[in-house]
C-alpha cells in the first residue's frame, strides 16, 4: 500500500487485515446478528445463513443470558460505551468458548446507534490450559499443604503461584501473603550473591534443577540456614512453565557443621580449654555477627572467671574476673546465680546492670542476654552470653545457637575438669596429696634441665620411715596412713619454692633440694630430720617418727633421676644400717656393693630355680651317751664365678629379694628326701633340723606344706625340728604366731637358735610354743676365758631345765668347752669338735663311722 493511497483504500486495507486475523461480528442494536465472518463462524460452528438468525444472547451461557449482569452489560453497549474483556460463549454443537473480545458501539453521523461490531480471540485453549493449571495447582496445594517441607510454586517468570503452610510458617508470612510476588522479593539470601535468582531461572530454563545450601533471612529478618532445590515444571513443548522449590530448613546440621565439629575436633586433638572457648565464641560470631559472645566459668567459690570474648577487650573480661556471682551481678553473674536465662534488653536502665553498666556502656553494648552452662549435676559452671549493640533479646536463630554453643561449654569444661581429675589421680598420691612417682620424675627431669643450664648443684634425699611396719601392724593401717599424712605435711613445710616433694610408695618419700650445695643438704636434712622425729598423736597414741635418708647429688652421682632416686636408695639403705634416724651420702664404694649385690640377687634366683643350692648337714651331739641326737641342715651355695657364698650373705638377700619363701620351702623339701634317704639306706637318724626365717611363718600353708612334705617321704612331726631366731618376736604380722602355733600343734619340733643373743626379754619363751634352745656359739666361745659368758651359759641351761626344754650348745670347738657344758649340766651339743657341717654324702660316711664306733 503506498503512502498516497486514499485513505477509503487504507481503511479496507486495515479491515481485510483484521477480517483475516480475528473473529467479528456485527450485532444490531437488538442484539440480531447482522454480520459474522469466517472466522467467527469457524469458531462457533455456523454457517452464514445459521448465524443470521441468531441474538447475541443466544452465543451466551443460557444462565447469564437471562441475568441481570447481561442486561447491564447490553444496555452499556446500547448506551454506546465499548466493552472489552474475556467472555465465555457457547458454540453450535454446545461445547463452551473463551473469547478476548471488545464490543464496539458504531454511531451514525446523527449519533443514532446503528451497530455493535465485536472483534475477537479465541482463547479457549489457554483459559482451557490455566484452569488446568490452576486445578493442578490446587491438587498440589491440597497435599502440600499437609507436608512438613517447604513448598513453593512460581510461574514461568519466577511469581509465587503457591506456597504452603510449612514455608509460610518458618519464613513468618502470612498465608497467601506471597502470592503474585517475584522470588527475589519474598527471600533474601544474603550470602548468595545479588545474581543468584539468575542463576536459579536460568538453570531451570535449560530444564535442569537447581541445587543449593543458603541462608535465607525471613520476614522478620531471622536468618536461616536451607537447602534450596528448584525442579522446572516443562510444558508439553518443553518450556518452562512452573517453578518448585523445595527449601529444608538445616540450621541446626549447618551449626552443628559450622560450630559442632569444629570444636569437638579441636577437643579430639586436645586443645587447652581456653583455646576451645574461643574458637566457640569465634565461630559463633561467623554465624551470627550481630552477636558479640562471652564465655566465664564459675569458679569453686561461686566466682566468674573469664574464660573467653575474642571481641570484647581485655579490660572487660578482667574486670569481670572474681567477681561474686548473686542475685544483681549483670546477666551473667545474675543467670548462673539464678541457674536461669537472664535477658537484659537495656543494659542502661536494667537495675541488674546498675553496678556495671559503666563498662558496658562506653563499649557500645546495649543489650545482654547470659545462658547458664549447666554442670553434670545440673548446676551452674559457667555462662555462655550474647551482647547486642541494640536494645533486643535472641531471636529464634540465637537461640539455637546458644543452645548449641552451651552443650558444647559444657562438655569442654566437664572435660577439663575430668582432664584435672585424671591428672589428680594419674599424678598425685591419693592419700598425701603429693605427687606420685610419675609427676616426681618429671618434675624432677625438668628441675635437672635447669640445673645443667645454670651450672647448679641438686640434692636428691630418699627418705624411708623408721619401723613403719610397725605402726601399721600394731595401730592398724589406717592409722599408718595418718602418719603417712602427718609426714607429708611435715616435708611440705619444709620445703623451698624450687623444691620437689613426692611419694614414691609405703613410706618412702622423695625430696629434691633444688638448688644445693651439699652444706646446705647436711643442714637441710638435720633440720627435716628434727621435724620428722617431732612426736604426733596417731590413733589415740603418741608416735615418735623417725626416718633414715639417703642422699645422691646432681651432678656428681647421676645426670638423670632414675639414676640419682637410685642411688639415694642405695644410700638410705646405708643409713638403715646405721640405725634409726641415720642419713648417708651416696659414694661410689655403695654403688659398687650395690651392683655386686644385684649380681648376687640374680644368680641366686637362678639357683633357686635350676635346684642348684645344696645342703651341708651337722650333727648335734648327746653328750651323756655320745650317740647322735639330730642333724641340722645348712643351706650351701658354690656359684661358678662367686665361689662359694655365706649363708650368712644369701639367707638376707634371699630376705630382701623376696626369695626366703621359696628358699625354707626347698631346704624342708630337701632335708626330708636327705633324712627318709638316710634311714632307708639303713642310718640311724633321730630327727632333723631345718632353718626357717621369720618371715617363712608369713604363710598360712606352711603347716600344710610340711605336713605334706614329711607324708611324701614317709615321716612323722617329731622327726622334724625347725629352728628360728628371736627376730621371729620382732615380727609383727599376725600370721607368724599363729603358724607357728600350727607347727607345734603338729608335733613338730621348734627350736629357738642363737639363743642369747637377740631380744632382752625372755618372756618370749613362755608365749612361744618352743622345744628347745640353742646356745649361741658365741657363748661358748668364751666360757673358758670369761666369767660372765660362763654364767649366762649357765643360766641358759637352768632356764632349759626349768621350761623343760632340751638345750643345744652351739659351735663347741674344744674338749675344754665340752666338758665345762657337761659340768653345767648341757646334755646336747653341736660343733666342729665333734663335726664341721658336712656335704651328704661324708654325713654318710661319718654316720656310719659313729655307728661303729658305739657299737
Ligand atoms: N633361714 C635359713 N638360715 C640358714 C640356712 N642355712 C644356714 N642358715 C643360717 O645361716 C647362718 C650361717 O650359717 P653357717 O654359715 O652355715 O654357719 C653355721 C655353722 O656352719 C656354724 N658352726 C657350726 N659349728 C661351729 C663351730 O664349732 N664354730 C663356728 N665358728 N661355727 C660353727 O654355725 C652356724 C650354725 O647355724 P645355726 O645353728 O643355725 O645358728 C646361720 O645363722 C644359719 O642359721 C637355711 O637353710 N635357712
Amino acid at each position: 500500500m503506498s503512502v498516497a493511497a486514499p485513505r477509503e483504500a487504507q481503511q479496507q486495507a486495515l479491515l481485510t487485515a483484521l477480517d483475516r486475523s480475528m473473529a467479528i461480528i456485527e450485532f444490531a442494536p437488538d442484539g440480531q446478528v447482522l454480520r459474522a465472518n469466517r472466522n467467527y463462524l469457524d469458531i462457533f460452528g455456523y454457517s452464514e445463513e445459521q448465524i443470521l438468525q441468531r441474538s447475541h444472547g443466544s452465543f451466551c451461557v443460557e444462565s447469564h443470558a437471562r441475568s441481570e449482569d447481561y442486561r447491564i452489560f447490553w444496555d452499556t453497549l446500547l448506551s454506546g460505551r465499548f466493552s472489552t474483556g474475556l467472555y465465555q460463549r457457547v458454540a453450535a454443537d454446545g461445547h463452551c468458548v473463551w473469547l478476548e473480545a471488545s464490543y464496539n458501539p458504531i454511531h451514525d453521523s446523527t449519533g443514532a446507534l446503528l451497530k455493535i461490531v465485536k472483534f475477537a480471540s479465541d482463547v479457549t485453549a489457554r483459559i482451557e490450559h490455566e484452569r488446568q493449571q490452576r486445578e493442578y495447582i490446587q491438587r498440589l496445594a491440597l497435599s502440600a499443604d499437609k507436608a512438613s517441607n517447604t513448598l513453593i510454586m512460581t510461574d514461568r517468570h519466577g511469581a509465587v503461584v503457591y506456597a504452603n503452610q510449612a514455608l509460610t510458617q518458618l519464613f513468618g508470612f502470612q498465608p497467601g501473603e506471597l502470592l503474585g510476588q517475584p522470588m527475589e522479593q519474598v527471600f533474601n539470601l544474603p550470602h548468595a550473591g545479588s545474581d543468584v535468582f539468575e542463576r536459579i531461572h536460568s538453570c531451570l530454563l535449560e530444564g535442569r534443577s537447581y541445587h543449593s545450601e543458603e541462608m535465607i533471612i525471613g520476614k522478620f529478618n531471622q536468618p536461616l540456614w536451607c537447602s534450596l532445590s528448584a525442579s522446572p515444571v516443562l510444558d508439553e513443548q518443553n518450556q518452562l512453565n512452573h517453578c518448585i522449590i523445595a527449601l529444608t530448613d538445616i540450621t541446626t546440621s549447618r551449626m552443628r557443621e559450622m560450630l559442632q565439629h569444629k570444636v569437638l575436633e579441636a577437643m579430639a586433638r586436645e586443645a587447652s580449654l581456653t583455646d576451645v572457648m574461643l574458637l566457640i565464641c569465634r565461630e559463633v560470631e561467623r554465624i551470627a555477627p550481630e552477636v558479640i559472645a562471652s564465655i566465664l566459668q564459675v569458679d569453686e567459690q561461686d566466682c566468674l572467671r573469664p574464660l573467653a570474648s575474642p571481641s570484647l577487650p581485655e579490660s572487660y573480661a578482667q574486670a569481670l574476673d572474681g567477681l561474686p556471682i548473686g542475685p544483681c551481678v549483670g546477666s551473667c553473674g545474675t543467670a548462673a546465680f539464678r541457674n536461669a536465662p537472664v535477658l537484659v534488653r537495656d543494659i542502661a536502665t536494667d537495675p541488674l546492670w546498675s553496678e556495671y553498666k559503666a563498662l558496658a556502656l562506653p563499649l557500645g553494648l546495649r543489650a545482654c542476654w547470659s545462658t547458664p552452662i549447666p554442670g553434670g549435676d545440673g548446676k551452674a559452671i559457667g555462662t555462655f552470653a550474647f551482647y547486642y549493640r541494640e536494645s533486643r533479646g535472641p531471636d529464634d536463630f540465637h537461640k539455637r545457637l546458644v543452645e548449641m554453643s552451651t552443650h558444647l561449654c559444657s562438655l569442654a569444661l566437664e572435660r577439663e575438669s575430668a582432664r584435672l581429675r585424671i591428672r589428680q589421680l594419674a599424678f598425685y598420691d591419693s592419700l598425701t596429696g603429693l605427687p606420685n612417682r610419675s609427676l616426681l620424675l618429671a618434675q624432677a627431669e625438668q628441675a635437672i634441665a635447669n640445673a645443667k643450664r645454670q651450672g647448679e648443684n641438686l640434692m636428691v634425699l630418699f627418705i624411708d620411715l623408721d619401723r613403719f611396719k610397725q605402726v601399721n601392724d600394731s595401730l592398724g593401717h589406717p592409722a599408718g596412713d595418718e602418719l603417712l599424712g602427718i609426714i607429708a605435711q611435715r616435708l611440705r613445710e619444709q620445703m623451698r619454692g624450687g623444691d620437689i616433694v613426692g611419694r614414691l610408695s609405703g613410706d618412702e618419700f622423695v625430696v629434691l633440694l633444688n638448688p644445693c650445695t651439699t652444706e646446705q643438704a647436711t643442714n637441710t636434712i638435720e633440720r627435716l630430720q628434727e621435724l620428722l622425729s617431732q612426736p604426733c598423736r596417731v590413733a589415740g597414741v603418741t608416735l615418735t617418727p623417725s626416718a633414715s635418708i639417703g642422699i645422691s647429688q646432681y651432678p656428681e652421682n647421676g645426670h638423670d633421676m632414675e639414676t640419682l632416686l637410685h642411688r639415694a636408695d642405695l644410700a638410705m639403705y646405708q643409713a638403715k644400717a646405721n640405725g634409726r634416724s641415720h642419713f648417708s651420702f651416696f659414694s661410689d664404694e655403695m654403688n659398687q656393693l650395690a651392683q655386686e649385690r644385684l649380681a648376687l640377687e640374680t644368680a641366686l634366683r637362678e639357683a633357686l630355680q635350676q635346684r642348684t643350692l645344696t645342703l651341708h648337714y651337722q650333727p648335734q651331739i648327746n653328750l651323756e651317751s655320745g650317740r647322735l641326737h639330730g642333724i641340722e641342715a645348712l643351706a650351701r651355695w658354690h656359684h661358678p664365678t662367686f665361689g662359694n657364698v655365706s649363708p650368712m650373705r644369701f639367707i638376707p638377700l634371699a630376705e630382701e629379694c623376696g626369695l626366703i619363701g621359696q628358699l625354707g620351702q626347698w631346704a624342708l623339701e630337701e632335708s626330708c628326701r636327705q633324712l627318709a634317704a638316710w634311714r632307708r639306706a639303713g642310718l640311724d637318724v633321730p630327727a632333723i633340723s631345718v632353718n626357717l626365717s621369720p618371715t617363712n611363718f608369713h604363710n598360712l600353708e606352711l603347716t600344710r606344706y610340711i605336713n605334706d612334705t614329711l607324708s611324701e617321704h614317709a615321716l612323722a612331726p617329731r622327726d622334724l625340728t625347725l629352728e628360728i631366731t628371736e627376730s621371729v618376736l620382732l615380727d609383727t604380722n599376725p600370721s607368724t604366731l599363729r603358724t607357728l602355733n600350727e607347727v607345734h600343734a603338729q608335733g613338730i619340733g621348734l627350736s629357738m637358735d642363737d639363743f642369747g643373743t637377740g631380744y632382752s626379754s625372755l618372756g618370749y619363751l613362755r608365749r612361744l610354743p618352743l622345744d628347745e634352745l640353742k646356745l649361741d656359739k658365741i657363748f661358748v666361745h668364751d666360757m673358758e676365758h670369761d666369767e660372765t659368758a660362763l654364767a649366762l651359759t649357765h643360766a641358759v641351761i637352768r632356764i632349759g631345765e626349768s621350761l623343760k626344754m632340751t638345750v643345744v650348745a652351739e659351735g663347741v670347738e674344744t674338749q675344754a668347752q665340752r666338758e665345762l657344758l657337761e659340768q653345767q649340766g648341757y646334755k646336747v651339743a653341736q660343733g666342729y669338735l665333734f663335726s664341721r657341717p658336712l656335704a651328704p654324702e661324708q654325713m654318710e660316711d661319718w654316720l656310719r663311722r659313729t655307728v661303729d664306733q658305739n657299737t
